[in-house]
Formats: C-alpha cells, structure tokens, sequence
C-alpha cells in the first residue's frame, strides 16, 4: 500500500537528520584539512579537488537526483566546509544583484566574504591589493562580444585566472509599476542596452536610455522614480523592491555571459590538469606577412585545440594588435607544453594569463 504524507515525512525527517550528521562528519573532516593547510602554509581553495568531488559523483550517481542538482548541491557543501578553513573574500563588480554577483556565488557557492566594487578596475585592484583574496569579472558576452575592460587590466595585471563561469543572461525591466506605461527612462549598463536595444525600439521608442555603473545600479536608481525602469535580473527587482514589468527582454534568447576568477600567483598557484582544462595567452606577433598564420603551426604541428582568439589595439598607433587565446589542455601535457614552447618562441610577447578548468 502506498505510503501517506505524514509517514513518507516521518521518513524524509529522519534522514535529514543522518544526512546533518554526516555533514557535520564532513565539516569536521575539512576543518582539520584546514589545520594541515594552515601548518604548510598551503592555499584553502583547491579548485581542481572541488571539480573532481563533483565529477566523482556525478560518475557514481545512480539518480533520481541530476547531476545539475548535484552539482549545486555539492557546490555550497564545499563551500561551506570551505569556510570553516578560512573565510574566502571575493570581490566583484556590486551592488548587491549584479550578474557577477550571481557569478561569484555560482563559482564559490554562498560561504563568502562579499567585497563589492563600484567598477572593473576596482575588482582588479582590491584582489591585487589584497583587500580580497579572488575576483571575479566578466570576459565575454555571446551576443555582444567580449568586454574589452576587463581584457585590457588583464593585460598589465599581476593576477592570474584560476577559473571560469558562465550562464544564460536573461535581463528583465524593472520599475515600481507592473506596467510599461508612462517610463520615461530606461536605465542599465551599457552592455545590457545594447543586449535589449531591438525590445527597446519595439516597446519603448519614446524612452530615454542613460548608462548605469552597473544593471544593480540602474535597478536602485528606478526604486527612486516611478517614471524610471531599470534593465536587470530578478534578483535585482527582489533587492530593490521593483515588479518585473517585462520579463526576458534581452534580443539573443541565448545570451550566455562568461566570468573569470583571478587571484595573485601567490594566493593560488595554476590549479592542476583535471583532464577538461583550458590555458589562457595573451601574445602580440611582430608585424610581418604571414606571423598571425605562423601562430596556428605549432598548434596544428602538436595537436592542440584552439577555443577562443580574439584581438585587442595594441594602442601603439601602429595598427599593432594583441591576441588573446584560449587553448585546450594543461601544461602538464607533453602536446600542450610543446605547443606552447614553440608559440612563445614566434611571438614578439606572451603573456600566459592562467591555466584552469573548464568551467559550466
Ligand atoms: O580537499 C581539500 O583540500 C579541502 O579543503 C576540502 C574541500 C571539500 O570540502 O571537499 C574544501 C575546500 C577545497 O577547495 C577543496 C575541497
């Protein structure tokens, strides 16, 4: 006979309770992890052990829970026991609601000194300064490209990128009013009013667009003005107690925005080869003839897979550009190392940005 609410509760109640006992046999286990870092003076965040946890169990998992359950699950029991190490300050670009906020959390889970920025350069400064011990930027949008802020500090930046993130960006407009009628501004950043600007010409003509520091920012600036709206998340219009007049707004249905986590060298050495890594370059080629396509020999030549080349001015004024390029693998392959050898010989400069894992 099947089994009534009240029993399958009675069950789900007790094991909650040897599930918070093995958590808390769990938490005590990484606490004393933490002892052992502590007296060798090693890094708390290992991100390389926290994917293989995942995957691992995600190999073993016999269901009905997915493995994207799973995985967010896994992530704040981490990130929890984590913090029972030694608590990880992140900075990102605030106020609080902002995509990279929700990057931050997706990246470390929530057990998280929050240290929010008021702009990209502020991130950079406050992880190379120390004031936090990661940051957390955005890299590139699918539909818009990539941002060009965030790869310049790159660039001339002591930080190195230990770990990427990524998700579907949907953007909603908020106001105080559940209705578009009557708004007379819209605000958000850039990027966002570029992403909506066909849902803006279509539902909002007569609407004026300013820029916001961030999405957060024009969010908390429409909570002042009935006849303002702000383009964000719905975490922003739950932050800032504003209806979402409009949802998913954005022009590209999948508008995917991807972070980098960086941290001084000395913070957190490159993380190790997980078997789906990624290393990151920057390199500029002397300007001859033929250089860029001499890059792609030693790829080709040891079998590395290119995933990403994008250009930046080099701003000589001499029509000079840098490359930023991701390839497939870890150093600690013999194809990759080779590759990379040969790539850096051909190159006028190469800076390698960080060697991590893939990220979802
Ligand atoms: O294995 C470790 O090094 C731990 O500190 C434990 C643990 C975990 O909770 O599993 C926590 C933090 C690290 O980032 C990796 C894993």
């Amino acid at each position: 006979m099947a089994k009534t609410l009240p029993e399958l509760r009675t069950q789900i109640d007790a094991l909650d309770l040897e599930l918070l006992a093995l958590l808390n046999q769990r938490a005590s286990l990484a606490h004393e992890v933490g002892e052992i870092k502590r007296a060798d003076g090693s890094a708390v965040f290992r991100p390389e052990r926290e994917t293989q946890v995942i995957s691992s169990l995600q190999a073993a998992n016999p269901g009905p829970l997915k493995n994207a359950s799973l995985a967010v699950i896994w992530r704040e029991i981490m990130s929890a026991c984590r913090a029972l190490e030694a608590a990880q300050r992140v900075a990102y670009l605030g106020p609080a609601g902002t995509f990279s906020e929700q990057a931050a959390l997706q990246f470390f889970g929530a057990s998280i000194e929050r240290v929010l920025c008021a702009s990209i350069d502020e991130v950079f400064r406050a992880t190379a300064a120390g004031s936090a011990e990661f940051g957390v930027v955005p890299i590139e949008n699918s539909s818009e490209g990539v941002i060009s802020r965030s790869l310049d500090l790159l660039l001339n930046s002591p930080l190195h990128i230990i770990g990427e993130t990524s998700f579907l960006v949907r953007h909603n407009l908020l106001r105080l009013k559940p209705t578009l009628a009557d708004i007379e501004v819209v605000y958000a950043h850039p990027q966002a009013l570029a992403q909506c600007q066909d849902w803006l010409s279509t539902h909002l003509p007569q609407a004026e667009r300013r820029a916001a520091a961030s999405n957060a920012e024009g969010a908390r600036l429409a909570a002042t003005n009935p006849a303002w709206a702000a383009i964000a998340s719905e975490r922003a219009a739950s932050e800032f107690g504003l209806h979402v007049a409009s949802h998913a707004i954005q022009d590209d249905a999948f508008n995917r925005t991807r972070f980098a986590v960086v941290c001084l060298p000395q913070t957190l050495a490159a993380p190790l080869a997980t078997g789906n890594d990624c290393v990151s370059l920057i390199v500029s080629v002397p300007n001859r003839p033929g250089a860029v396509h001499d890059l792609l020999v030693p790829l080709k030549k040891h079998g590395v897979s290119m995933t990403r080349f994008e250009s930046r001015p080099a701003r000589s004024g001499q029509w000079e550009y840098y490359f930023y390029i991701d390839l497939q693998g870890h150093p600690s392959q013999p194809h990759v190392a080779a590759a990379l050898k040969e790539l850096q010989s051909l190159c006028a400069f190469c800076k390698v940005l960080g060697t991590y894992p893939v990220g979802e």
